[in-house]
């Protein structure tokens, strides 16, 4: 019998565009294209691995300084959906109002944004696992939003560290205490580039089911 399946969605990235920056989830664009929203602790690489996915170095502003950005980041991507940047969680001189701030911000965010299609959780593999990260994924299991664990700077080995094998297995064991399956994984490093067309082909095949889907 012969499947009547859409074709398979090019994972390719031809085109990028920096669309806006929001302060609140009513100025974002219309949620009428999927999008996928980057969010990690600040610092953990985000701006770097928008930027090797399109492979446009000027397109994101990677911060030598942490917990710098507080704007909802839209991306289109090849004219048909958005990669989005988040505001960076955990940075050590947040204070109190500005974490309630960040969970107000992005909760708003997760909630109403009808359009998104995953989250990609980024999780520094250069240090060990960290509660905050830990706490993020179940926060999104709890509010039923679907996401990806990305290991970033897999090519970052730091030097007073455990190897950062080492760190992924941690943090993998630590979430198997909880979690019976655990979400799909992927170790990338925006300066080498692993993981790129890994992650570019699972973020095209959820394209793919949501296209069919709506
Ligand atoms: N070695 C290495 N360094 C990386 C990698 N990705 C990011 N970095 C470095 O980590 C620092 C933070 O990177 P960003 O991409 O700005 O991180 P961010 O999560 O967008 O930061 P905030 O906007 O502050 O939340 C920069 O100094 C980057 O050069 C990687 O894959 N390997």
């Amino acid at each position: 019998m012969q499947l009547d399946l859409p074709p398979p969605l090019n994972s390719n990235i031809r085109n990028a565009a920096f669309i806006k920056s929001s302060t609140r989830v009513a100025d974002c664009p219309p949620d009428k294209l999927p999008e996928f929203a980057l969010i990690g602790r600040s610092n953990v690489g985000k701006s770097s691995l928008i930027n090797s996915l399109t492979r446009n170095d000027k397109l994101a502003k990677v911060s030598k300084e942490p917990g710098k950005h507080h704007l909802i980041n839209h991306y289109l991507i090849n004219d048909s959906w958005y990669l989005v940047d988040l505001p960076g969680y955990g940075f050590a001189k947040a204070g109190k109002s500005s974490k309630e701030e960040w969970l107000k911000f992005t909760k708003d965010y997760f909630i109403e944004r009808e359009n998104l299609v995953s989250v990609l959780l980024l999780v520094d593999s250069s240090v060990p696992p960290q509660e905050v990260d830990k706490d993020c994924a179940n926060w999104l299991a709890e509010c039923e939003v679907p996401f990806c664990i990305v290991f970033t700077k897999i090519d970052n080995r730091k030097r007073d560290m455990p190897p950062n094998a080492q760190n992924i297995r941690a943090f993998k064991q630590l979430m198997a205490e909880e979690w019976e399956e655990l979400p799909r994984c992927f170790e990338t490093s925006s300066r080498t580039g692993a993981g790129r067309s890994d992650l570019l082909g699972y973020v095209a095949s959820l394209r793919e089911l949501h296209v069919r889907s709506t």
